[in-house]
Formats: structure tokens, sequence, C-alpha cells
């Protein structure tokens, strides 16, 4: 187990932000969390790497764990020239094997000389996923990652994640909007709302009814073409789990 939160609530000011959350994510396991928009996402994510403490409950982490963070997207001012190595640099110098692995492990071994100015969306996305990946990290978290990048583009990061997992060996835990997207590469999905209102594996999580009340019927006819198009069997399907 590398991160666990056992009946987390968190309070800012008056106000119940997130309440009684219960999950772990164990060693090479990918996790997503959906929720809509203000239902606390940002706010667990804050939780896990200790920038928000907890009200109540209890976040146990393996000793030493190294986390590895993805934000939304980062502003850099458009005038001011810098290239991927010189960001990958920043705010500490790694050498160029490292930057050079880095960026390969993302699947943009051929941009370290570019402007960061000059660089695509899913391009500075990979970027940032490369520094994520400079301090060797056990667990990883996206936070919307794919945000701003068409359906195709964002297709294309999730299989960068997951093939991110099969050759660091790392955990990722991110947030989506997309779970059509993102469910051929998840192994379980949590539904957040305030508190968790379903997880599971992402077939399961679909069908749910806690799902479908969260996200109502685009998500539900998006996910069931998404679903369809593979040829796999629902009859090994484990239940879902409701908190
Ligand atoms: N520092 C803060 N002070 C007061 N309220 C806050 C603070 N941070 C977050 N909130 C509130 O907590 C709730 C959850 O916010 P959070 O950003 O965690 O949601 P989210 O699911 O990440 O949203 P989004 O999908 O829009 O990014 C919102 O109602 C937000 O207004």
């Amino acid at each position: 187990m590398l991160i666990e939160c056992d009946n987390l609530s968190v309070h800012i000011g008056k106000k119940s932000i997130l309440k009684d959350i219960s999950f772990s994510i164990s060693p090479k396991e990918i996790v997503t969390i959906l929720g809509p928009n203000g239902s606390g996402k940002t706010t667990l994510f804050k939780t896990l790497i200790g920038a928000i403490t907890p009200t109540s409950g209890i976040l146990t982490k393996k000793y030493r764990l190294r986390i590895g963070y993805v934000p939304q997207r980062l502003h850099i001012d458009e005038t001011l020239p810098m290239t991927v190595r010189r960001f990958m640099n920043l705010p500490s110098g790694h050498s160029k094997k490292t930057v050079a692995d880095a960026l390969a492990h993302a699947g943009v071994p051929e941009l370290d000389k570019q402007q960061i100015i000059d660089l695509s969306g899913g391009q500075f996305q990979r970027v940032l996923l490369a520094r994520a990946l400079l301090g060797n990290p056990d667990l990883l978290l996206l936070d919307e990652a794919t945000q701003g990048l068409d359906h195709r583009g964002s297709a294309d990061f999730y299989r960068q994640i997951a093939s991110v997992r099969k050759n660091l060996g790392c955990a990722i835990l991110m947030i989506s909007h997309e779970l059509h997207v993102v469910m051929r590469q998840t192994d379980r999905v949590i539904c957040l709302n305030g508190h968790i209102c379903c997880q599971g594996e992402p077939e399961v999580v679909s069908d749910s009814p806690e799902y479908h009340a969260l996200f109502g019927l685009d998500q539900e006819s998006e996910a069931a073409l998404y679903l369809h198009q593979g040829h796999h069997s629902h009859s090994h399907l484990k239940q879902v789990s409701n908190a």
C-alpha cells in the first residue's frame, strides 16, 4: 500500500469540502477520480500531498513515499524564451541523461531543444509529465492533465500514462472528466461528490446508478459507445462498492 485515506474529512472555514473519504492506492495501480466541478477533487489532491491538513480521519503514506505531480495547467510567460531542457532543470538541475530519459518515458524524446512556447497543448502536457518523472515517483498525481486536449489527444495521453506505469512501475492517481476516454487505461474509478458516491472497476462504475445520477445521460451514452466498441464480456465484473 502506498497511500491510504481512512475516513478523511476536510473543512475549509465552516464549509465541509470532503466527508468520510476512505480508499487506498497500491503499487502500480492506476486509479481515476471523477467528479463534477466543485466536488472536492483538487482539495483531495492537496490533502494527499500535504498542502491541506485533514480536519479528521487518518492519512497514511508509505515511508518516504515519492509523489510526482502533473498540474492542470501551468502559465509560462510568453515573452520569456525557455527551452524544454531549461524548463526541466527548474528549480533544480538534473543530468542530461536524466532529462533525456524522462522526456523519452513521457513520449517526447525529441523536444529537449524546443522553445516551450512553440509546443502544442499535448506536447506541453507530456513535458509536464516528464518533469514529474524526474524525481522517480512511486505515485504520480495528475490533476486533469488532459484539459484542453481533444478526445484523440486525451486518449493518446492516457496511453502514455499506461506505458509510464508499465515501464517505470509507478502508481497513478488521476483526475479526469472523461470516463469513456480513460476507462481502458484505468484499473479503478472513484466517483467523488464531497463524499465517495461509488468506486470500482470502470465498466461497473459506468453502469452504476450513482454514476448516472452524478453525470447524467450525456456521459452515459458516450460511455456505452466506448464500452461496446471493445470485445469484452461483462460476466467477470466485480460488484461496485458504495460508500
Ligand atoms: N481555499 C478555499 N476556501 C474556501 N473554499 C474553498 C477553498 N478551496 C476550495 N474551496 C471550495 O471547495 C469546493 C471544492 O473545490 P475543489 O477545487 O476541490 O473542487 P474540484 O472538484 O477540484 O473542482 P473543479 O472540477 O472545478 O476543479 C468548492 O466549493 C470550492 O469553492
